[in-house]
């Protein structure tokens, strides 16, 4: 079992260093720890003073050290850029995220080139049922792309900058369209579970809660401090997607609508959902806002869709089966999975043939 030791969120005080002090009690449990790992932790800790560092010491193995960005600087994103484009000697112009159950939407990938996450250096590992936690490399429809076939959420103990950092790891990679899919739980209730809902728009939760993934020192070659989010969901890639789904005979099942992310790993409560429906949200989930933010402050373009898994009970009256449990979410996204592809695989098509 690895010892988790979260240590301290620096202070700007901490950058006039060297004289910098630790109080003794913000170091337990490392006051029992080895001279010697306190010593490397202290030169990582001096080293990398922009980010806030997680480090796992394995007390089996004698000073085993595995450096866990929470803030990610621009160099470690570029290397593990680096890493990916390098490796599959590609650089994808489509990123795609694969939301619970929809990782079918990466099998689609001719030629991949295949990055489990534990093999990338300084990535996170996927822990969610139904992300397998591989980035695949390589084309579709002639266009090359990257998809991540599992994502992080913040339920899974990761910060939002942390679960949205493969987007940046993205673009330094050469993606300039973000496709990020989901599964959510249906509020309005003209939707019924299989449907699509194509987003035109979203209700933070978590950053009204004072949460943002570009929380932190703003480094300016990502994108400006203050990002502007009216428009984030591309119009023409929405009414591009319209125009697939009629051609593909699903347009009954399409809605265009406004998704909200709460922090989970709970479902809402039915006051909680009764909230979000007066508050103009249509669909809810746990992912997906601080991707697009995170895409949209280096000007990324942005396509997203919720696929409706189940109905959210809204009133106390609702029946007992519309309760959401994960289950029913990986088995409607099974069976939903092929109309899903097609949308997306058509869409890149689209843009593929647009840019040739
Ligand atoms: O948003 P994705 O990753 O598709 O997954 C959704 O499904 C899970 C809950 O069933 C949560 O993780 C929620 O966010
Ligand atoms: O009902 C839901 N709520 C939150 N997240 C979800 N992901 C799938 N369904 C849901």
């Amino acid at each position: 079992m690895y010892l988790f030791c979260s240590l301290w969120e620096f202070h700007s005080s901490f950058h006039c260093l060297p004289s910098w002090r630790v109080d003794k009690k913000d170091l337990w449990p490392v006051n029992m720890y080895p001279p010697k790992f306190i010593a490397v932790h202290s030169y990582i800790v001096y080293t990398f003073i922009s980010s806030k560092i997680t480090l796992q010491y394995s007390p089996k193995q004698d000073v085993k050290l595995i450096l866990v960005f929470d803030r990610y600087p621009y160099e470690v994103i570029e290397e593990i850029a680096d890493f990916i484009t390098k490796g599959s000697g590609m650089r994808p112009k489509i990123g795609i995220i694969c939301g619970s159950g929809l990782g079918s939407l990466a099998d689609m990938i001719q030629d991949p080139k295949i990055f489990e996450y534990e093999k990338i250096p300084n990535f996170p590992v996927s822990t969610v049922e139904g992300h397998a936690g591989r980035l695949v490399v390589g084309t579709l429809e002639g266009a090359t792309v990257m998809a991540m076939q599992g994502r992080f959420h913040f339920y899974e103990g990761y910060p939002l900058a942390k679960c949205s950092m493969p987007v940046r790891v993205m673009k330094l990679c050469g993606v300039e369209y973000l496709f990020a899919t989901n599964a959510a739980g249906g509020i309005n209730p003209r939707f019924a579970v299989g449907d699509i809902m194509l987003m035109h728009d979203h209700v933070n939760m978590l950053g009204f809660a004072g949460n943002s993934p570009l929380q932190g020192p703003n480094d300016p070659r990502f994108g400006p401090r203050f990002p502007a989010l009216v428009n984030s969901y591309n119009k023409d890639l929405i009414n591009k997607a319209i125009e697939i789904a009629k051609a593909m005979g699903i347009e009954s099942n399409i809605h265009v609508g406004v998704y909200s992310c709460l922090g989970g790993p709970n479902y809402e409560t039915i006051a909680e959902l009764k909230a979000l429906r007066m508050m103009g949200v249509d669909a809810v989930g746990m992912s997906t806002v601080h991707e697009v933010i995170t895409a949209r402050h280096c000007d990324m373009k942005v396509f997203a869709f919720s696929l409706i898994t189940n109905k959210c009970a809204t009133e106390y009256s609702d029946k007992k089966d519309d309760e959401a449990n994960h289950d029913e979410v990986m088995a409607v996204a099974k069976n939903r999975q092929k109309a899903c592809c097609e949308l997306v695989s058509r869409l890149i098509r689209e843009i593929h043939l647009a840019s040739a």
